[in-house]
């Protein structure tokens, strides 16, 4: 099979190829998960085609209980980040169509959130929505991959094949996150949960002035506490030493700043990082909060299945070492089309339109990369 799995850094560039050995993540269990990846490292330990010192990589759907897909590479290549300007052939591609790019219904579903909120049924929900790009040729994935890492050199630059269902043709999974779920080396891990955005403004002083307005914004405040508070709580039921600081910070993204809070922590004896990463995944940055209750509003409003989207996409070695991002600013490309996802925190207080407007911004970094 050809599996391609490719993740750059600030830090570093990884790139697999092949699968040397499937490693069985059919149960929602952080435990059992961490049990067949030791399995997955031992088989491939020694064995033939394997890669020198074993790696798992794969991705975590959104949905909770749905199967995550983990392989051990047959190839794997660590190399420096990206240095010095990228070649990016810059020719410019106009889509024949875009589908969804104003999305009346993303309004409604926004509406019915802000409602339920009121009515005291949750506290936050994150609502997505997807819009359609066809171009008129085959989209060349290697062009959109040098785009997106050129423009977002303090992502985390993602591009994997994904498998083909039977009867249709492969497809890839590009895109450039800007949070890290969690980061382990050794038994110290940390989380860089993001919630709160206003989009990036032309002028400097502008640019300043909506950073500056989002890290005073109540409602922003609010819907990052949230966010703060079960990433620190799950944190605290697997490591000691939890650092949790009381303010967040602005991160920046060349489209969106965000409010971002570090979380760190030295994990307890024996645990694997993928067991907290499963305890984590979805945090209320692509959940909401109450989790169940946000879960429950996702699947009534939305009217597509997230499948990778909000996902977790990452790697882990046999000593504790590991990155897993959340699968966010993507696109799938299949031929000639790209979905791309972006979605938003509802809270109360929240407009449907500027909601809307937030999840288009959101988007643009993949679209800037397409077209
Ligand atoms: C849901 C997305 O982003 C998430 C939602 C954010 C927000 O609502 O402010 C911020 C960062 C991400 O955790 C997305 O990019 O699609």
């Amino acid at each position: 099979m050809h599996a391609s799995f490719e993740l750059t850094t600030p830090r570093y560039r990884l790139r697999c190829r092949g699968v040397s050995r499937r490693v069985t993540a059919d149960v929602w269990n952080g435990p059992a998960v961490a049990e067949a990846v030791r399995n997955g490292f031992a088989s491939a330990q020694g064995g033939r085609g394997a890669a020198e010192k074993p790696v798992v990589v794969g991705l975590v759907p959104f949905e909770r209980g749905a199967p995550a897909r983990l392989w051990v590479p047959e190839v794997v290549k660590w190399d420096c980040a990206d240095q010095g300007a990228l070649p990016v052939r810059d020719e410019v591609t106009d889509p024949v169509s875009i589908q969804g790019s104003d999305s009346p219904a993303f309004r409604e579903w926004v509406a019915e959130a802000v409602r339920r909120i009121g009515a005291c049924e949750l506290e936050k929900v994150v609502l997505a929505r997807r819009v359609i790009v066809e171009c008129p040729a085959p989209i060349d994935c290697d062009r959109v991959h040098a785009r997106l890492r050129a423009h977002n050199r303090a992502a985390f630059v993602y591009r994997i094949d994904l498998p083909c269902e039977a009867g249709e043709t492969s497809s890839v999974f590009l895109g450039a996150s800007p949070e890290l779920v969690l980061g382990s080396s050794g038994r110290r891990v940390s989380s860089h949960p993001l919630a709160g955005s206003a989009p990036r403004l032309a002028g400097s002083s502008e640019d300043r002035q909506a950073a500056e307005s989002l890290l005073a914004s109540g409602k922003d405040r609010r819907e990052h506490l949230l966010v703060v508070r079960a990433v620190g709580e799950t944190f605290r039921g697997f490591a000691e030493d939890v650092e949790v600081p009381g303010e967040p910070t602005l991160f920046e993204t060349p489209v969106v700043w965000h409010l971002g809070t570090r979380i760190s922590g030295t994990l307890h004896e024996g645990i694997s990082p993928i067991e907290l990463a499963y305890a984590l995944h979805p945090t209320p940055a692509v959940g909401g909060w109450p989790q169940v209750a946000a879960e429950r509003t996702i699947a009534d409003l939305e009217d597509f299945p997230r499948g990778w989207y909000a996902g977790l996409i990452g790697w882990m070695d046999g000593e504790g070492n590991g990155e897993w991002v959340l699968a966010l600013r993507c696109g799938i490309v299949n031929g000639k089309e790209a979905t791309v996802f972006g979605g938003a925190g509802i809270v109360s207080g929240s407009d449907p339109e500027k909601e809307h407007a937030e999840t288009a911004t959101k988007m643009r970094t993949f679209i800037n990369a397409l077209m």
